[in-house]
């Protein structure tokens, strides 16, 4: 035992100065994906230097493929306790099925990457790369429950409709390019041609029909809106957003509401807490989840009851 503490011990030299760390369970690791956010490049090294001048050590992974992250946190045989997904929301749900999948209980960090961050948001993540540092350091968690839905967890959203639509016509360089405003540009064709959908939708045993459905799993929807007041992801439960949109004219008027935070009041939006969801449709259509169309109707979502230590704010 003294023996391992004493190989442990690191000099960290940065910026002229040097640490004695001698802290064996300060290793961290950290999936990287560096197709996410360009921009903020810069929060990832301040990040990493900040944590290194701590004492901690990082064993790097970088992914080369959508669905890496999640094989590889499963599959991973290290000694680290914590696991820090540095990427966009697409990151955060991978590293969150592969720590889900594991049989031991790590810790979940994030280093926001992405176009719009929202699970860093709901954690009330700082964009200072020192505080994120020391909550990293001081292992400021706190348990978050992560819905499954058909077989896979999900963070933050998951939609159904109107929105599955839009996130299905988001084109990827122009998002690399241009950021949210490739959501608009994807946004125009469907909400143009919108039509009455019939969604037949279950709500912990209850029928309901809704032309769009938005299920939230925390307060904020695609950034900063928040569409479900009273909702966090430290509750073990979802908010299933039920809107009645049958024509492009009633749709503006709840996208509207959106930007002016009364999206949950509006008379067309039934807003119910739940444990356990189910929605068919007509046809084979498509899904939105965490910001990526992934899968199709029918769905079956549900809490489950093992939350996950996340790093979090404050
Ligand atoms: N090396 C890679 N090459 C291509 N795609 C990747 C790679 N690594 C991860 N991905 C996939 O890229 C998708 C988008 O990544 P991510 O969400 O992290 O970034 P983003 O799209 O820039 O951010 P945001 O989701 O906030 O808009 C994810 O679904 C992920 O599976």
């Amino acid at each position: 035992m003294q023996k391992s503490r004493a190989s442990a011990r690191l000099f960290c030299f940065w910026k002229g100065s040097i640490v004695l760390a001698d802290y064996p369970h300060k290793r961290l690791l950290l999936v990287v994906n560096p197709t996410a956010g360009r921009r903020n490049q810069r929060l990832l090294d301040l990040t990493l230097a900040h944590l290194k001048v701590l004492g901690w050590l990082v064993e790097r992974y970088e992914t080369r493929a959508a669905g890496d992250a999640c094989a590889y946190v499963e599959s991973y045989t290290g000694t680290a306790r914590l696991v820090v997904a540095a990427g966009g929301d697409g990151t955060v749900n991978e590293v969150i099925n592969g720590l889900a999948a594991r049989s031991d209980r790590l810790t979940l960090a994030i280093i926001p990457l992405g176009t719009t961050n929202v699970v860093a948001r709901e954690l009330g993540l700082p964009s200072s790369a020192k505080e994120l540092a020391r909550l990293m350091d001081q292992n400021h968690c706190q348990p978050c429950y992560w819905p499954r839905v058909n077989g896979r967890l999900f963070a933050f959203s998951v939609g159904v409709g109107f929105d599955a639509a839009v996130v299905r016509g988001v084109n990827l360089a122009v998002k690399r390019r241009w950021g949210k405003l490739a959501y608009g540009l994807a946004a125009l064709a469907p909400w143009l041609c919108w039509r009455s959908r019939d969604y037949q939708v279950q709500v912990d045993g209850q029928p309901y029909r809704a032309d769009s459905i938005l299920v939230s799993n925390g307060r904020f929807y695609a950034g900063s809106f928040v569409i479900a007041e009273r909702m966090r992801l430290q509750r073990p439960e979802v908010q299933v957003l039920l809107i009645q949109a049958a024509s492009p004219l009633a749709l503006m008027r709840v996208l509207l509401a959106l930007p002016l935070g009364r999206f949950e009041r509006m008379t067309t939006v039934r807003s119910l807490t739940a444990r356990h969801l189910s929605v068919q449709g007509a046809g084979d259509e498509s899904l939105q989840v965490d910001g990526d169309c992934e899968g199709a109707l029918p769905l079956t979502l549900s809490v489950p009851a093992e939350p996950m230590p996340v790093i979090c704010a404050d």
